[in-house]
């Protein structure tokens, strides 16, 4: 119960619905012991009746008119209480799942990109959604369940033990044996469940990666072999589910079973008990098996609620785990900061943890406020970590990144991000429409905004050309843009909140020449007062800036102004020469 603890917070949050749902629950639990008794003794007035005790007929038939409202009245208000019971706590329980699954998120939110690289995908949502599903089974039917069974043994048993001891101990004796054979079957379940679950991940994982790659599938023609991993892993599910259904098929007729053994005691014992005189009305039996019937439930639920509350305790670790994880990349101030943007570069070395590759080594430049510097060089040279290390999303090994002269490692990750417009090499849109895609740049931006960053990134020509415009869909449920397309909404979208800092990564790949002057053309406009850094494999888009790095694994080692290093020999200059000879082509 350790881990669970974690869910306290939220029992004391919603205390007075939990506090409610408990008084509620013995309410409920009286109303519905109240049944037996009445139906006991009307058995206990049909029986005086018959033995001559009672002679008057009337008096029996009012008797048996009074049980019978009485037991409709306690049988209406037992139901009534217990909708408001399951309306009490199961609601909180839902309450519950949605505060944790907040929480679970808002930590995803926080943790670094290094977090997401050690754990996958499928796991993440799992702990989200099925992990938090486990623990609500806890925080509801368990928590009600167990106070509905406590509540029936507190009032049960004893009223049980004062009318007929010795009966009470046989009737109740099978049930601990249905407790323990229900939690042994339970814990089998619930392991079969989980491997039939684990199974049904590997097969949605398998579909969804089949659909999303069905264009390379179609294209090589490997249909029947997907169609074979298919059965496969169909197949696989199959044997486990019908495994589990095996074990399931148990669970009621041994409690069919164990219910039989208490009522045949009931009744044997109670029989031979009423015969000696020992017990005085039959009411008595008829009562004791109706009690019995009642507690067999509760106590099947002890095994049950058993095994929810490992199983919960399991998931809750699995939570806690990313719960405690700390964030890598850490605000370390909520000041203001008044960004310029001239950025600076000292020794700076950064080798990724997971890979260990030392991606960069000593790197050193400067870019004044309003600047633009160009990152050029072969692939896997580094460019891109230089971005993602300006916008924090890892921290340098050793050496400094300084905005403005400060240490990006002491400002506000907050306003530092917010002053960075980073259009990444794959650009990502999101399932929505075009304009809310560019607006996630800016989230109060007007129509007006959008529009006009849409046509500084060249793509308002396009836009207007779909039917919906800028309320065409992307993604799944819309249309496909093309690589081109897709890297101009990106750029509208960092441009549009007017950032101190540009970052491009190959932002302009996917473009044809035309293209890449008209928007390189708009963003010399823009970018007057802001400093741009611009990576990419293509000299047309780096030769008007003010100063051009060359970077080869991960160190410097060329830098000037175009001129400048057309006139050194070199990478850059053979790049030049090369893109010029295929441009003649
Ligand atoms: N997220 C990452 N995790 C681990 N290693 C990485 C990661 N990103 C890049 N690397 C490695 O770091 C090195 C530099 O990569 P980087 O993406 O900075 O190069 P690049 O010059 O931008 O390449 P390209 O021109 O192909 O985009 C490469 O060897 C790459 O394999």
């Amino acid at each position: 119960m350790k881990e669970l603890k974690h869910l306290n917070k939220y029992f004391f949050k919603y205390k007075w619905h939990l506090i409610g749902g408990i008084i509620i629950t013995i309410i409920a639990r009286i109303f519905a012991i109240l049944t037996p008794r009445f139906i006991g003794e009307s058995t206990s007035a049909i029986e005086r009746y018959i033995n001559g005790e009672t002679t008057s007929e009337a008096a029996v038939r009012s008797e048996l008119m009074t049980n019978i409202l009485l037991i409709l009245g306690a049988t209406i208000m037992a139901g009534l209480f217990t909708f408001l019971m399951r309306q009490a706590i199961i609601v909180v329980s839902r309450h519950i799942e949605f505060d944790l699954k907040n929480e679970v998120y808002q930590k995803y939110q926080d943790l670094s990109l290094n977090f997401y690289k050690k754990n996958r995908t499928g796991d993440l949502m799992n702990r989200i959604s099925e992990d938090v599903s486990k623990v609500r089974m806890y925080a509801g039917p368990a928590f009600m369940y167990s106070i509905q069974t406590g509540i029936l043994f507190i009032i049960v048993i004893p009223y049980m033990f004062l009318q007929a001891p010795e009966l009470t101990l046989y009737a109740v004796a099978p049930l601990p044996i249905l407790s323990f054979a229900i939690y042994k079957l339970s814990v089998a379940i619930n392991y079969r469940s989980t491997i039939v679950q684990q199974y049904l991940s590997k097969l949605n994982t398998f579909t969804q990666e089949t659909f999303s790659g069905i264009s390379v599938i179609k294209s090589y023609g490997l249909e029947p072999q997907t169609n074979n991993g298919f059965v496969n892993l169909s197949n696989e599910n199959k044997d486990k589910n019908i495994d589990l259904v095996k074990v399931q098929a148990f669970f009621f007729p041994l409690m069919v079973l164990l219910i039989g053994a208490s009522n045949v005691l009931v009744i044997y014992i109670g029989g031979r008990k009423f015969i000696s005189g020992e017990i005085d009305n039959l009411g008595i039996i008829v009562e004791f098996l109706l009690y019995v019937n009642m507690l067999t439930w509760p106590v099947a639920t002890v095994g049950w609620v058993t095994s929810i509350v490992q199983q919960a305790e399991a998931s809750q670790k699995r939570i806690n785990e990313f719960l405690k994880e700390v964030p890598q990349i850490l605000n370390p101030s909520e000041g203001h900061e008044d960004i310029k943007g001239s950025i600076s570069f000292k020794n700076v070395s950064f080798t990724y943890e997971d890979t260990n590759i030392t991606a960069l080594k000593n790197v050193s430049f400067d870019v004044e406020s309003g600047e633009t510097l160009a990152i050029i060089g072969k692939t896997g040279s580094g460019k891109s970590t230089i971005l993602e290390l300006i916008g924090r999303l890892y921290d340098v090994e050793s050496g400094e990144i300084c905005i403005d002269g400060k240490n990006i490692r002491e400002m506000n990750l907050r306003e530092l991000r917010d002053s960075i417009g980073y259009v990444p090499q794959d650009a990502f849109l999101f399932s929505d429409s075009i304009g809310n895609n560019i607006k996630f740049g800016k989230a109060d931006a007007t129509q007006e905004e959008i529009v006009t960053a849409a046509k500084n990134a060249a793509v308002h020509r396009n836009i207007q050309g779909f039917s919906k415009g800028y309320d065409t869909v992307l993604g799944e449920r819309g249309i496909t843009l093309s690589g081109g397309q897709k890297q101009r909404v990106s750029i509208a979208r960092a441009i549009i909140h007017d950032p101190k800092i540009l970052l491009f990564d190959d932002s302009l790949s996917a473009v044809d020449t035309e293209t890449e002057e008209e928007i390189l053309n708009n963003l010399f406009k823009l970018s007057r007062n802001k400093t741009t850094i611009i990576v990419s494999h293509r000299i047309s888009s780096v030769k008007n800036a003010d100063k051009i790095i060359i970077l080869e694994a991960g160190q410097v080692v060329q830098r000037g102004t175009h001129q400048e290093l057309l006139g050194t020999e070199g990478y850059y200059k053979e790049l030049y020469l090369k893109q010029l000879s295929e441009k003649e082509m």
